[in-house]
């Protein structure tokens, strides 16, 4: 891996190209002093999933989407080291799901010359066509890859019920909260040996489990969506909380179902 995709604080930067390629309307996308504006947001949130766990060793992020415009991380890069000059925006309305390096030229400025788009993007893209989603993040939770390996090999879900935190995870991820009575069910996908290999895969399960809010991959993580960043953050802490304790309860021998 070259060291301008490896390490974003090493990206070249080349002021005549700039001048060039960068005009105000690609300037307007990715630059703004509002804290919540979703090319500050990425990186902030990445900060903070890094400290979690989520994000680290590169793999995993976040994507929002914001009008017409799909924002993402680069792939392969300390994702919390990502400034806002470094974050890609596509365009959402298209009919092809985009593969990774697809739409370079969209918005290209120099700042992300050696750069490519999270390969995470057309799973990202599920939970936008599928669930009109406004958010998705992808972690490399250890809760999340213990929980596939505790669950073993022919588990195609877990299903987790009588735990409060359940309240916090929406039907289908995007509709009314769960009670506390409903038992959550998220579906297990096998991991490929590459990210984007996994799009028909999500797809699939996203279509068998309408209800479902995350799907799980084995030994790799979970992608969680929302309607808004701000939901996709709440499912993705509730569904976490319940991965470490779904582990926990397996490894003592308690039931996930039920309240015995
Ligand atoms: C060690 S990360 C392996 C690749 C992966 O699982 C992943 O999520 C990659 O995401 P990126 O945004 O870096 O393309
Ligand atoms: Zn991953």
């Amino acid at each position: 891996m070259a060291s301008s995709s490896s390490n974003v604080a090493s990206a070249p930067a080349s002021e005549p190209v700039r001048a060039q390629l960068q005009g105000a309307e690609a300037d307007a996308l990715i630059t703004s002093t509002d804290p919540e504006h979703p090319a500050n947001l990425i990186c902030e949130l990445c900060r903070d999933f890094y400290t979690l766990g989520w994000v680290t060793g590169t793999g995993g992020g976040i994507s929002i989407r914001h009008g017409k415009h799909v924002y993402l991380a680069p792939s392969g890069v300390q994702k919390e080291r990502i400034k806002p000059e470094h974050i890609f925006v596509l365009p959402f309305a298209q009919s092809s799901v985009p593969k990774p390096g697809s739409q370079r030229d969209f918005l290209r400025i120099p700042t992300r010359v050696g750069l490519k788009e999270s390969a995470c993007t057309p799973l990202f893209w599920n939970a936008f066509t599928l669930r009109s989603a406004g958010a998705c993040i992808h972690t490399h939770s250890q809760h999340a890859v213990l929980l596939t390996l505790l669950l073993g090999k022919s588990a195609k879900s877990f299903r987790i019920s009588h735990q409060e935190m359940i309240k916090g995870v929406r039907l289908g991820g995007s509709g009314k909260t769960l009670r506390f009575f409903d038992t959550l069910e998220v579906p297990i996908i096998e991991n490929t040996a590459d990210e984007e290999d996994l799009t028909e895969g999500m797809a699939k399960a996203m279509e068998e489990y309408p209800n479902a809010a995350a799907i799980l991959v084995r030994r790799h993580g979970v992608y969680i969506w929302g309607n808004t960043w701000e939901q996709a953050k709440i499912q993705a802490e509730c569904l976490d909380y319940l991965f470490e304790m779904g582990c926990k309860m397996i490894q003592a021998g308690l039931p996930l179902v039920g309240d015995d």
